[in-house]
């Protein structure tokens, strides 16, 4: 039978937007490029472990509702597994292995004794009460507490998770294990031992990179057109950092649309607007949608909420000399080629977001020391850390002839590569 020509691009179209497939594909090319033996694709290109539970809810109106999670354990060669839980209603099997391959590659970029993990639940929170996410977070960690704990997998926040969310999977834990135990989840609040600095930490991550970015590209901070895509934890601390120093932040969005204003937006107004979910547009008239917001105006685009935003149908109009991804996953392959090849530096998630998780390092070696840190020791370490990333990931590109996303993958995967071989794995 001959395959129509419709379902062939519809195919093909599907594949380019396969989170996880496109990760292959650079993990495959990394691990070409640094020499490794084909066995060891074969062993990163799927998490070692991956679980899917069936989480039992009373909802408020006394019905019983099934929701599904899942976690994936990428490779723990180096260390234990690491990685945040999303609440999404589009959270799938696949998001969430390519989710958690990513985080190995952060934690091998920024130098973490952590391979990846990640977890995920099908769920809107934005129409849950707190009751039934309590009982979500609670039955999520019941679910999955075998193969979780401070030494084996340590969860984290994601796109629609926050501190509360993890002091009950913590509270939840510590009852399990019959002691407490702040070191089996991050981005805890500070008074059930997180640390300082996590809340904004992936944003400040995001900072550092822009700003070594910058100074490739000769742009200055000050004054330079900022789009930020997303006004949740990432988007929204970012937009203020930007703003704080001096920068014109021309336009924001969430996931109903976008806002523009050509002699920048009043930052501190929508931070102070914003409800718990990221959302502020719908209090205004005047709106753009996401699409338009990313082809607008500017120096500095910086894509902070979901997967494939930027792809082969507006890469070509992205008119920012540089592209800083605070989100996981937002511009596809094809982008990537089109966004290098047009000369604008495109620095990418697995580099650009790693902020979070090194904070989240930090607030789990304060747990297990007992000691605490300032905000002013957090931010410093940090710095150094996304530093050196950088500069890592951006000689490689240099000294290879590689776009910046190889080249960071090929930072990223050669620790758990090697850590792998010692253990005798492959
Ligand atoms: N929170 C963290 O520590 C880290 C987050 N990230 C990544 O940053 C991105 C954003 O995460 P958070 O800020 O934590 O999430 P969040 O839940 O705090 O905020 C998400 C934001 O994205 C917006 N959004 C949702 N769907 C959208 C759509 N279809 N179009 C446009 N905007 C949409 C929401 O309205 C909200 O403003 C995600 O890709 C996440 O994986 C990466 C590293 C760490
Ligand atoms: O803080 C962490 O451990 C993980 C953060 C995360 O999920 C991410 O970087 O995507």
């Amino acid at each position: 039978m001959v395959a129509d020509k419709a379902d062939v691009n519809a195919n093909d179209q599907n594949d380019k937007l396969d989170v996880l497939k496109s990760t292959q594909k650079v993990v495959k090319k990394a691990l070409d490029k640094l020499g490794y033996p084909n066995e060891v694709y074969d062993l990163l290109k799927e998490p070692v472990r991956m679980m899917t539970v069936r989480i039992p809810v009373r909802m408020d109106d006394d019905s019983i509702k099934i929701f599904t999670g899942f976690r994936a354990q990428h490779n723990d060669a180096v260390g234990p597994t690491k990685g945040g839980v999303r609440f999404h209603p589009n959270v799938s099997e696949k998001e969430v292995k390519a989710l958690s391959i990513w985080m190995s590659l952060k934690a091998g970029i920024v130098d973490l004794p952590y391979g990846g993990g990640k977890g995920g639940i099908v769920c809107d929170p934005r129409d849950m009460s707190f009751r039934e996410l309590e009982g979500v977070s609670r039955g999520y960690v019941r679910a999955i507490s075998q193969i979780v704990g401070p030494t084996k997998d340590i969860p984290a926040p994601d796109v629609f998770t926050n501190s509360q969310i993890m002091a009950w999977m913590m509270d939840e834990y510590s009852r399990i294990d019959e002691f407490n135990n702040p070191g089996f989840i991050t981005g805890k609040p500070l008074v059930l031992g997180g640390s300082h600095g996590r809340e904004s930490a992936t944003a400040k991550g995001v900072t550092i990179c822009i700003e070594e970015a910058a100074k490739k590209k000769g742009i200055q901070i000050e004054g330079a057109r900022v789009v930020v895509q997303g006004f949740g934890n990432a988007g929204s601390f970012l937009a203020k950092f930007m703003h704080d120093k001096g920068a014109n932040v021309v336009g924001i969005s969430d996931a109903h649309g976008g806002l523009h204003d050509p002699d920048g937006l009043d930052i501190d107004y929508l931070l102070d607007r914003r409800d718990s979910f990221g959302t502020v547009t719908n209090l205004f008239k005047n709106t753009i949608t996401n699409q338009e917001l990313l082809e607008l105006d500017c120096d500095i685009l910086v894509p902070a909420a979901i997967e494939n935003q930027i792809t082969e149908e507006n890469a070509g109009k992205i008119k920012a000399d540089i592209v800083v991804e605070a989100a996981n996953g937002p511009t596809t392959l094809e982008a990537t080629k089109i966004l290098s090849d047009r000369g604008i530096l495109l620095v990418p998630d697995v580099l650009a977001s790693a902020g979070g998780v090194t904070v989240s390092y930090f607030e789990w070696v304060q747990n297990n020391q007992g000691y605490y840190w300032t905000e002013e020791e957090v931010e410093e370490k940090l710095h150094k850390v996304i530093v050196k990333g950088f500069d890592n990931v951006f000689r490689t590109a240099e000294n290879r002839r590689v776009d910046m996303r190889l080249a960071a993958y090929m930072v990223g995967v050669r620790k758990m590569a090697e850590a792998s071989r010692f253990r005798g794995w492959i």
